[in-house]
């Protein structure tokens, strides 16, 4: 049968759009021919007039919540989350419940991601037991079972030997320790960044230091045992300082930033709502502008939304008791499109690659590339209409997001994976 994609707005190598038509059979991209030539063919056609078309969208931090946690999202409604954000292959952090430490719980994830789910899902495992931080898990046996990275997000691993011993172990099978950095002893009792908004509100503030101190250790353990070090949710221009001088020395650490670590800030959360709530929390304006500059000369590598659904109930709970993380999928392109490309500060080359290119890069991945040969994995955006943000369309469970009402453009309006249309917006 095939699929063909007529009047495709494509990036070419030198960063601008070109006209294409582009034709798959199975799960490839067979051509990408000048949008005049007409193609004889039975296939399945998609008009794509007017829109961008770019490698399907790749995010390497996400949280599905399944198994345990199916009240605040499932492996089914996570990735029909992704694929109408025009994500088509995302990696799932560890902690769920139970935590995916066995290989048996990867097993699990990726049936039901196959069975149930509309994107390709790629497991992290956790990097200790329960990510309790007290025995490492069974690298050999959890990467066997599928899983394409250790990390225990959620926590940091607090104790340096433990980290140390999980680096040396997975060095030595070629694989990345992912690492949410949090010194624990430096952030009891606090919800949200130590700043102007603890306290004007008497709330006990995260400091940036509790970040990046982690990093600060973690990038000499990396540069001690070789392993590929990946830095979770960068927040601070302090982590920033020690990656960029990591890279510099040679240490193999590569790092991801938010969409809300890059547009907002602790002044602008407008009042103790806890859709304002996450871990890394929203930092100063000078930290915000830090993790710009940073994605802009490369020193951060990626973009992820680290997807975090919580349920309304959960989050009604206030800033002080609420769980920590906002939902992502469905409002990251159109964000950062808005407000860095549509503005003139990025090129829309710039952002795809951080989406795409880079994310397979960084963890060795055939995806994120439109071209003859590679899989048909493909997001189209339409980057004219200007619409609303608002959680109540949502396809994840989650509601949970600080950005409702903003007015962006960059909405995908159909996301293939594999060949095979998986959502469209009609
Ligand atoms: N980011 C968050 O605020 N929350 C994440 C955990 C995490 O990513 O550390 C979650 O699982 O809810
Ligand atoms: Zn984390
Ligand atoms: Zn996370």
């Amino acid at each position: 049968m095939g699929l063909i994609i007529k009047n495709a707005s494509v990036l070419n190598a030198a960063g601008e759009l070109e006209l294409k038509t582009i034709t798959i059979e199975d799960n490839r991209i067979t051509g990408i021919i000048d949008a005049k030539s007409t193609v004889e063919s039975n296939a399945e056609v998609i008009d794509a007039e007017g829109k961008l078309v770019a490698p399907g969208f790749i995010d390497m931090h996400v949280h599905l919540r399944e198994p345990g946690f199916e009240h605040k999202e499932t492996i089914a409604t996570g990735t029909q989350s992704a694929a109408k954000g025009g994500f088509t292959t995302i990696a799932c952090m560890p902690n769920t419940r139970p935590v995916i430490d066995t290989a048996d719980t990867v097993k699990l994830v990726l049936d039901k991601a196959e069975s149930e789910g509309i994107v390709r899902v790629l497991p992290y495992a956790a990097i200790t037991k329960n990510e309790l931080g007290r025995e490492l898990t069974d690298f050999a046996s959890l990467k066997e079972a599928g899983a394409i990275g250790f990390t225990d997000d959620g926590v940091g691993v607090q104790n340096a030997q433990m980290m140390k011993d999980a680096m040396t172990l997975a060095a030595s099978m070629d694989m990345p320790v992912i690492a949410h950095c949090e010194d624990e002893s430096l952030v009891v009792g606090a919800a949200v960044n130590e700043g102007t908004f603890a306290t004007k509100h008497g709330l006990k503030g995260i400091p940036n230091e509790s970040e990046a101190i982690h990093v600060g250790r973690d990038v000499l353990l990396a540069e001690a045992t070789g392993v590929h070090y990946h830095v979770c949710h960068v927040s601070t221009e302090q982590s920033i300082r020690l990656i960029r001088q990591a890279k510099q020395f040679g240490v193999k650490v590569t790092a991801e930033v938010c969409p809300h670590h890059l547009l907002l800030s602790e002044e602008d959360i407008p009042g103790l709502d806890a859709n304002w709530k996450m871990n890394p929390p929203l930092r100063s304006p000078r930290d915000v502008q830090a993790c710009i500059e940073a994605l802009e000369d490369g020193t951060i590598d990626i973009v992820v939304t680290d997807h975090a659904p919580h349920s309304a109930e959960e989050k009604a709970r206030g800033m002080q008791l609420a769980p920590f993380g906002i939902v992502g999928f469905e409002t990251a392109f159109p964000l950062l499109y808005t407000k860095f490309v549509a503005t003139g500060k990025w090129t829309l080359d710039f952002l795809v690659k951080r989406m795409t290119s880079d994310p397979a890069r960084v963890f060795g991945l055939e995806q994120g590339k439109l071209e003859v040969g590679a899989l048909a994995d493909l997001t189209i955006v339409d980057l004219e209409t200007e619409q609303a943000v608002n959680p109540e369309t949502f396809l994840s469970k989650g509601r949970n997001t600080p950005f409702t009402d903003w007015n962006l453009k960059g909405w995908p309006t159909a996301t293939i994976v594999n060949g095979q249309l998986v959502w469209s917006a009609k």
